[in-house]
Order: C-alpha cells, then sequence, then structure tokens
C-alpha cells in the first residue's frame, strides 16, 4: 500500500546523503536523471561505485521496465557525476516528493548542475521518431491540479517558496548542446521545444495530443 504525502521529513533527506558520503569517494557537481532505456548514459563514465536503489537508506525503487534501479557514481571527461539509472514516476504510486526526493538528495550532496532525460512522446509535427528533444519551457499540468512537489512545508535550503520558472532551464547550456550538436552534424535530429508533464499511465487520446499542441507543447510524458 502507498501512503500519499506532501512533505518528508529532513532527517530522512540527512540519513540517506550522509549513507552515501560515507560510502562513496566522489563528490559529483553534476547529475544525469536517465528515462527509460538511457541508462547506458552511465556506460562511459570511470572509477564506478554502483548502489542498488534498494540498498539506499529511505529511496524508491524502479518498477517499470528499462529502469535499472541504481545509482552510479564516477568520472566522465574528468568530471565527477552521478547518474540515476532509472527514475521514479507519479504513476507508480509515489507521492511527488518521493519522486523528486533523489534530487533533493543531489543537492545536498552538493550537485549544482541537473540534467534530466526521459524517452517522451513528440507532439510536434516536425519532429521524427527518435529526435531529441532539449526542454527549453515545461508545462506542469498535473501541477495546475495541486499535484506539485513543492507543495507542502518548505525547507529554505533546497530553495525559496515561490521560485521563479521563467528561466527554468539554462540558457547556457541549452546554447552549449545546439552548439555541439552543429559541431558532431547531428542538427537535423536535435531539436527544441516545451515538455509537457501529464500523470500518465496511460498514453493520449487523439484529441488530448491535439489539444496539448494547441497548447503549445513538442513532447509529452508521464
Ligand atoms: O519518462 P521515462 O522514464 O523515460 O519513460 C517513459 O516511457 C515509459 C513508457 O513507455 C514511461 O515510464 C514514460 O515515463
Ligand atoms: N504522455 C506520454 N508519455 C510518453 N512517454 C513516452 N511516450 C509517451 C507518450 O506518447 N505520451
Amino acid at each position: 500500500v502507498h501512503t500519499k504525502s506532501f512533505h518528508i521529513h529532513i532527517k530522512y533527506y540527512n540519513q540517506t546523503t550522509e549513507w552515501l558520503l560515507s560510502r562513496t569517494r566522489h563528490r559529483p557537481k553534476i547529475a544525469v536523471v536517465c528515462g527509460s532505456g538511457l541508462g547506458l548514459l552511465a556506460d562511459g563514465v570511470t572509477n564506478k561505485e554502483i548502489f542498488p536503489y534498494a540498498d539506499i537508506p529511505n529511496f524508491p525503487v524502479s518498477t517499470v521496465p528499462g529502469h535499472e534501479g541504481c545509482l552510479v557514481f564516477g568520472i566522465l571527461k574528468g568530471k565527477s557525476c552521478v547518474f540515476m539509472q532509472g527514475r521514479f514516476h507519479l504513476y507508480e504510486g509515489y507521492s511527488l516528493c518521493k519522486v523528486t526526493f533523489p534530487v533533493r538528495i543531489f543537492k545536498l550532496l552538493g550537485v549544482e548542475t541537473l540534467i534530466v532525460t526521459n524517452a517522451s512522446g513528440g507532439l510536434c509535427p516536425d519532429f521524427k521518431v527518435g529526435d531529441i528533444m532539449l526542454i527549453k519551457d515545461h508545462i506542469n499540468l498535473p501541477g495546475f491540479a495541486g499535484q506539485h512537489p513543492l507543495c507542502g512545508p518548505n525547507d529554505e535550503r533546497f530553495g525559496i517558496r515561490f521560485p521563479c520558472m521563467s528561466d527554468a532551464y539554462s540558457k547556457d547550456l541549452r546554447k552549449l548542446a545546439l552548439d555541439i550538436s552543429h559541431e558532431l552534424d547531428y542538427t537535423n535530429f536535435v531539436r527544441e521545444g516545451v515538455y509537457c508533464m501529464v500523470s500518465g499511465p496511460n498514453f493520449e487520446t487523439i484529441a488530448e495530443a491535439r489539444m496539448l499542441q494547441v497548447l503549445g507543447c513538442d513532447s509529452v510524458d508521464i
């Protein structure tokens, strides 16, 4: 039975952070959340230290195929990184504060840059299956209905009560990604667009997909 809650007590964040810091030599500044089938993004790291989610105190576990369920610390191009091989979803029955628990752990570990990836559904008619879309903005539909990870008591250690979202996705990092896609001649499949979160687990009806297009969404995921 899953219990839904708006709040996880700070002692659980501290316990998980201390557990990880006492077991890894790495002090990552970059975290990567790997979506479905994207766990291989961690394959290139050296000096790997791997922690199955089931072993980490207070961590949720992955229940979806294509999500290995491991936290991988290591070095990539000289930078200390941590990869989530598998992410968590509302539709698995986790509350949003549980879904986002690892991101707050990253903050407490000292992470400064978060890269999120997932396998989403394309809505923009110009996109082809397999294209990569850089997220430039998002629409959080469950958030409009009160399903929001920031609901509940605010802990200033993680951010302010009323965060501004007009620059949620780093312009500099998006430019860097686009520059690199030019250098690598990847421009015919690297796009930019607006990402929409819905709760799932069903994918959209045709009418819903059309509605999301009208709202300005280029891709949608759960
Ligand atoms: O968003 P990620 O985890 O990449 O995966 C997406 O693909 C799965 C459905 O095929 C769902 O888990 C959906 O969220
Ligand atoms: N909502 C939604 N999520 C997805 N995740 C992967 N494909 C899809 C899709 O078509 N719709």
